[in-house]
């Protein structure tokens, strides 16, 4: 007898239907994870916090989900959180648990894996090798090319004399892609000097467009895309192409490097240098293609997480002016001329700046979003009373641990002297860098970065927030990077009369 379609269509529903139906039920009452507390509809699906991550409130999200729950709670079928200092350095320090491919995949740029996104420990710790010390010698390198390009941001403050706002988003990210570029070709961009002329910078504004061109991409059929990217606008050519135009820029620049023969590779100074000194070796996974994409992830990695968090800053200096007045005596001091920038290694020892910078990070660290590991085949992972069995996935924030009360009371007070009574809580409570073999490469030149800009604005001008920049237009939103909800960061700079 023959079946009729709909019934067949009809059986196969209901069979799916029961699947998942019977799926669910397993994973909330009999997965290895059901005693942990979390809202039953996330224990049994990825969708919400999914969800979340697309409105740009995962952080805040996952924040209030600790305030509720407690620090352990359970946000997919396979996905425990926790805001605990001990659990963290088991995770990320002591375990070295590999990075979670499925959300790091879904940041190579193009199809490339760079440092950031290699879930793989071994590959990474190989490729760890070729960046070697590089940001940890730049201070040595690239010092004086960095004095100047903090002089520049400078004059271009004093040649406006506080007549207008700035917006602090533009004009940092253009002072934070020079000092990269440095740092990676030697090479000086130009990039505050153009913004002083209101010229735009092809590569600076390739590293803003990167974001938000790439989550457009995400919900646009490839083909419709491509199409897209031929719409004759130059501005918008631009937004749509942004790897393009970053790759051939670090493919012009390696091209106008002198032949790298053996002596020169073996006192190689910048970050190019030191990559192009593994190119092709046997196991560094390393050919010329992987390389160029590894300098542009550097670019993108590294520009914007900075200029955003030292416009965190800057703005909570206007909010604080009793801390303001105290940096300034501070600088006052070491900084006689204010136009004359100390070294590198005087700034390092300033307490208050130091104090500042590590509550500026704190609070306002760039990038704090969860940082997804996974439990390693063959460990029996106690995390806080539970056992995780290997193939979960387990992440925690810096969001929720700089904001611990018992290792920072009143977490939300911009508070810089917490950091001056050397409190071990606090320093156990910090990782703005992430943690372990997978810390930031780059925080030896974010955090030059800001003491050198800090010092400099804040020794030269009075600083205040425009009317546009208030509570509301810097509530953080949180992509792949933080940043304020207004898309801006307006302050004035009046230079100070003495
Ligand atoms: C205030 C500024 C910065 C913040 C808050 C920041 C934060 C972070 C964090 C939290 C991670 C770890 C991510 C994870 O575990 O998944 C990371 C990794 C990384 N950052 Fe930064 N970063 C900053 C500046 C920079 C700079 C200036 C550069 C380079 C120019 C850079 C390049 C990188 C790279 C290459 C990685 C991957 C490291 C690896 O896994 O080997 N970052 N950053």
């Amino acid at each position: 007898m023959a079946v009729a379609l709909s019934d067949l269509l009809f059986a196969l529903f209901g069979a799916g239907f029961l699947l998942s139906a019977s799926k669910i039920v397993y994973t909330a009452f009999f997965s290895a994870l059901r005693d942990i507390p979390g809202p039953w509809y996330m224990a049994v699906s990825d969708f919400w916090l999914g969800t979340h991550l697309l409105r740009f409130q995962q952080t805040s999200t996952v924040h209030e989900l600790f305030r509720k729950y407690g620090p352990v709670v359970r946000v997919g079928p396979n996905k425990v959180i926790f805001c605990d200092a001990a659990a963290m350095r088991s995770v990320y320090v002591q375990g070295k648990f590999p990075k979670n491919p499925e959300i790091y995949g879904k940041l190579d740029i193009d199809g490339y894996e760079f440092s950031l996104t290699m879930a793989d420990n071994a590959s990474h710790s190989v490729r760890r090798r070729a960046i070697g010390s590089h940001y940890y010698s730049i201070l040595s390198q690239f010092q004086s090319q960095m004095h100047q390009i903090t002089q520049q941001l400078i004059n271009n403050l004093d040649a406006l004399s506080g007549r207008e706002p700035v917006d602090c988003l533009l004009l940092l990210k253009n002072y934070m892609i020079d000092m990269v570029v440095v740092s990676t070709f030697g090479f000086e961009l130009g990039a505050l000097q153009k913004w002083s002329v209101d010229t735009p910078e092809l590569i600076s504004d390739a590293v803003s467009d990167y974001p938000k061109s790439s989550l457009m991409k995400l919900f646009v059929p490839s083909l419709l895309w491509k199409a897209l990217c031929l719409f004759p606008n130059a501005r918008w050519r631009r937004f749509s192409q942004p790897v393009k135009i970053l790759k051939e820029f670090v493919v012009a620049r390696i091209a106008e490097l002198p032949q790298i023969d053996d002596k020169k590779v073996s006192d190689a100074t910048t970050l190019v240098e030191r990559l192009l000194k593994h190119l092709d070796a046997p196991n560094s996974g390393l050919d010329m293609d992987n390389l160029v994409m590894e300098t542009v992830a550097h670019f993108i990695a590294g520009t914007e997480t900075s200029s955003i968090t030292l416009s965190y800053l800057l703005w909570q200096l206007t909010c604080s002016p009793e801390v303001t007045e105290k940096l300034q005596r501070e600088l006052d001091e070491e900084m006689p001329d204010p136009h004359v920038i100390p070294d590198i290694g005087v700034l390092q020892e300033l307490p208050y700046l130091n104090a500042c910078i590590q509550e500026g990070l704190r609070v306002h660290g760039a990038f704090t979003n969860l940082l997804e590991r996974v439990v390693p085949p063959g460990s029996d992972f106690q995390l806080m009373g539970y056992s995780i069995p290997a193939g979960t996935v387990v992440a925690t924030q810096a969001w929720s641990i700089h904001r611990d009360p018992r290792a920072f009371p009143s977490p939300e007070r911009f508070d810089p002297e917490r950091w001056l009574k050397n409190d071990p809580q606090c320093a156990a409570h910090f990782m703005p860098f992430g943690l372990g073999t997978r810390v930031c490469s780059g925080q030896p030149l974010a955090q030059t970065t800001l003491r050198l800009a800090t010092a400099a604005l804040v020794r030269n001008f009075t600083i205040r927030a425009d009317k546009t920049t208030t509570k509301e237009s810097m509530k953080v939103w949180h992509g792949f990077s933080n940043f304020p909800a207004s898309g801006q960061c307006k302050l004035v700079f009046t230079p100070r009369t003495s």
